[in-house]
């Protein structure tokens, strides 16, 4: 039997169907779907593409003062690729099927990175519109590309353009991650990504033959080192300890994790491969000492004759604080009305806000995700229409607290 869904819902799925999918996002077609509900929110939409074809798109609601610093509301609109065949549900239907608990799951590519936290925004706008309100802040819904290729033709350009200066932001929302358990979760920091590049050089000659000094002989030692410390961190994080400075237990955020992603080399199976290069994401803790591990990497790369890259790198210790911050006290206290726990803590992956904090404005993480398995980036991706619904109902408590915060 077909259920009537809210207008809601199906807005967020036509939004999920747009292939903003990478390395080809189709960035036309979301910038006209954005423009498209601006109008129909009867909101200002401005769109500065950074980069040819690299669009960002503002939404703006303007405050009854608008001299005051404005609430960001951040997003991207990319998504990372896809492995269709390990997909239950084809990624860009956002099918919504009803699972064992009688829960309607809406699958999709993005649903959890992070159109829920975009889409959820702009039916908050619209509810609260509706409703009548109109607050003392500006906010600007900002919608951004290529978050999830490293922000080079996206957040990390427009951050230093006068455009977002303009905006004259004072407190800024972006992505988190679901937690299986029952809280949202808020990020303050994040860790930092070091995407590096190892590349070793050897002896070629004939697949039969022991040829000294090859690729494989200088890159494996030194990625086996690498898998060593992996299982030294990843075992550190499971043994449930403290972390040493501050007592608190350690999660995620707290240790340094690291993945060999991307492994290539060798033309034919009889010929010993003249050169071999690994890709490997390190993300570094804010809590590591960021000289000393870059040094272990260098000299390891130096003992093994290995070349290394670093295709991203951010020393980044940039902290969002949460102590006299009355954006974090107004997040709070709305939480608390509608009855949903905070979690506080470091961000395992990368977000942009690593790009705003730097500019003085504080970040907060947040994707309102909780009792959600962790899916973003993998397989079967999706979320809940009750999740969707409470996501709207979350930042519509939010987004007035913000907006209304007296200077
Ligand atoms: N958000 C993505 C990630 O954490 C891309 C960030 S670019 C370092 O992998
Ligand atoms: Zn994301
Ligand atoms: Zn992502």
């Amino acid at each position: 039997m077909a259920s009537t869904l809210p207008t809601a819902v199906e807005n967020f799925q036509r939004y999920l169907r747009i292939k903003t999918v990478q390395p080809q996002p189709d960035y036309l077609a979301c910038t006209q779907f954005l423009k498209l509900h601006a109008e129909e929110l009867g909101l200002p939409c401005t769109v500065i593409e950074v980069k040819p074809g690299k669009p960002v798109v503002i939404i703006t609601w303007e405050g009854k003062d608008p001299s005051l610093s404005s609430i960001g509301l951040n997003s991207h609109t990319d998504v990372v690729p896809v492995y269709r065949d390990h997909w239950t549900h084809d990624p860009f239907a956002a099918e919504i099927v009803t699972d064992d608990q009688g829960e309607q799951r809406i699958y999709a590519r993005g649903t959890q990175d992070m159109k829920i936290v975009g889409w959820g925004y702009l039916e908050a706008i619209r509810n609260l519109k509706a409703a009548g309100h109109r607050f003392l802040r500006t906010v600007h819904l900002l919608f951004v590309p290529d978050e999830e290729i490293g922000s080079e033709e996206g957040m990390k350009v427009f951050v230093h353009q006068p455009e977002f200066k303009a905006l004259n932001i004072g407190f800024m929302l972006d992505e988190g991650v679901a937690n299986p358990d029952d809280a949202y979760y808020v990020f303050y920091a994040e860790k930092s990504a070091w995407w590096t590049r190892l590349r070793a050089e050897g002896q070629t000659g004939h697949g039969s033959q022991f040829i000294p000094n090859t690729a494989v002989s200088k890159l494996m030692p030194m990625l086996n080192t690498l898998l060593e410390f992996r299982a030294k961190e990843a075992k550190r994080l499971l043994d449930g300890g403290v972390n040493e400075d501050d007592q608190t237990p350690i999660r995620p955020g707290d240790v340094t994790s690291l993945n060999l992603t991307m492994l290539n080399g060798g033309t034919q199976v009889n010929v010993v491969p003249e050169s071999i290069e690994a890709n490997v994401d390190i993300r570094v803790t804010p809590r590591a000492d960021f000289e000393e591990f870059r040094q272990w990497l260098e000299s390891l790369a130096q003992k093994h004759d290995v070349k290394l890259e670093f295709i991203q790198y951010m020393a980044n210790r940039n902290v969002t604080s949460l102590k006299d911050n009355p954006w974090w006290d107004i997040i709070q206290e709305a939480s608390k009305e509608l009855g949903i726990t905070l979690d506080t803590g470091i961000f395992p992956g990368a977000t942009d806000a690593r790009f705003v904090r730097p500019a003085g404005i504080p970040v907060l993480g947040i994707s309102p995700l909780r009792n959600t398995p962790i899916l973003l980036h993998d397989n079967d991706e999706y979320v809940t229409v009750k999740t969707f619904l409470e996501a709207i109902a979350f930042y519509e408590k939010v987004i007035s607290g913000l907006a209304n915060n007296k200077p």
